[in-house]
């Protein structure tokens, strides 16, 4: 059996969550045996429904304890599900809240870690996975012993179609002292994007050359229609005009979308961290020599005052609006 932990926001799968179920079939095509998947948290029961069109059997962990997201937590839940399961393999999105409680996972199975991964095959008794390293300009091929847990870099796989009805089973976990020890006492909501940045497909950055916070809203009105996500700069975010959420880069997120707009973004090594594996760059720069046009595919050398609300009025003329 492989087990799914499927990532929702208490309405909807995420997108990770169908990457997930896609790199899971594979795996269990060569390993034998069913898809099985979790869902936990705010909402869970509800989801569950949806899940279910995709796996044989989605677990179930909700509950006033689980309201709320620690890796402790989530971990555990993980933990339960993979042995009522029997899975020889955990598969994750490597969502920011993934990353954190994967590795606690794989330490409570003793088991082999893949993290951040770009695919994942099996083949005898060993699972393989591909990933970056070193700021993106590595790839590895690694090898690992079973039981594993795999995460899955989000943007990386097809994702999965539904498969018809499997049963909903609750499952009750207990948390124990450790799972105790954090507390979520507050929860403020950073940022309004519509649409996650990891997941996105679009994503337009604005960097310092943008001049304030307030030209970030001819930004927001481009990621818009395109049905795109926000994304900023460091030197952005240290100005204070958007929150740190959006930051894209080594000290960021890592967004790897299908077309990636940098706009008035000089292309720091650390900006280009994070973004370097998307699939079309666009930059808009005023310096023919910023370092960001070598990773660009489509390039425009002028001031992004008037070539940003040019765009804007083309896409909204394709778009007929
Ligand atoms: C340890 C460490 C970690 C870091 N992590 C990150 C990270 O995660 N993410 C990140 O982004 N940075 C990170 N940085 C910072 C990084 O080195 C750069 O300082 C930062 O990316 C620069 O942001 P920027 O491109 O917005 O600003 P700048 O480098 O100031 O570039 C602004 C650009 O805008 C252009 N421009 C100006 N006006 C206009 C105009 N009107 N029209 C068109 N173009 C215009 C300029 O030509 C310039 O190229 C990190 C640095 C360190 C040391």
């Amino acid at each position: 059996m492989i087990l799914v932990v499927m990532d929702h926001d208490g309405n909807e799968l995420r997108k990770g969550a169908l990457e997930g179920v896609s790199r899971a079939r594979k795996l269990a095509e060569a390993l034998g045996g069913e898809v099985a998947g979790l869902v936990v948290g705010f909402g869970a029961e509800g989801v569950a429904e949806k899940a279910k069109d995709y796996v044989s059997k989605v677990y179930v962990v909700s509950g006033p304890d689980w309201e709320t997201y620690t890796a402790e937590k989530w971990a555990k839940a993980a933990h339960a599900a993979a042995e009522a399961a029997g899975a020889r393999v955990v598969v994750a999105p490597a969502s920011r809240t993934g990353r954190s409680w994967t590795a606690r996972l794989a330490v409570k199975m003793d088991a082999a870690l893949l993290e951040d991964t770009l695919d994942s095959w099996a083949e005898g008794e060993k699972v393989y996975a591909t990933k970056y390293s070193f700021l993106n300009r590595v790839l590895e091929k690694q090898a690992g012993s079973l039981p594993a847990v795999i995460s899955v870099k989000p943007n990386t796989t097809p994702l999965a179609e539904p498969a018809g009805a499997g049963t909903v089973e609750p499952l009750a976990v207990e948390l124990g002292e450790l799972e105790k020890k954090v507390e979520v006492l507050e929860k403020i909501v950073e940022t309004g994007g519509k649409v996650s940045l990891t997941e996105a497909e679009v994503v337009v950055t604005g960097g310092r050359g943008m001049g304030s916070a307030e030209a970030f809203q001819m930004i927001e009105e481009f990621a818009d229609l395109l049905g795109g996500a926000v994304g900023a700069t460091r030197a952005v975010i240290d100005a204070g005009w958007r929150p740190y959420a959006e930051q894209v880069g080594q000290t960021g997120k890592t967004v790897q979308p299908n077309v990636y707009f940098a706009l008035a973004v000089s292309g720091a090594v650390q900006h280009q961290a994070g973004m370097n594996k998307s699939k079309v760059v666009v930059a808009v720069n005023k310096d023919p020599d910023a370092p960001i046009f070598k990773e660009t595919d489509y390039g425009v050398v002028g001031d992004v005052h008037q070539v940003l609300p040019a765009m804007i009025e083309e896409v909204k003329k394709l778009k007929g609006a």
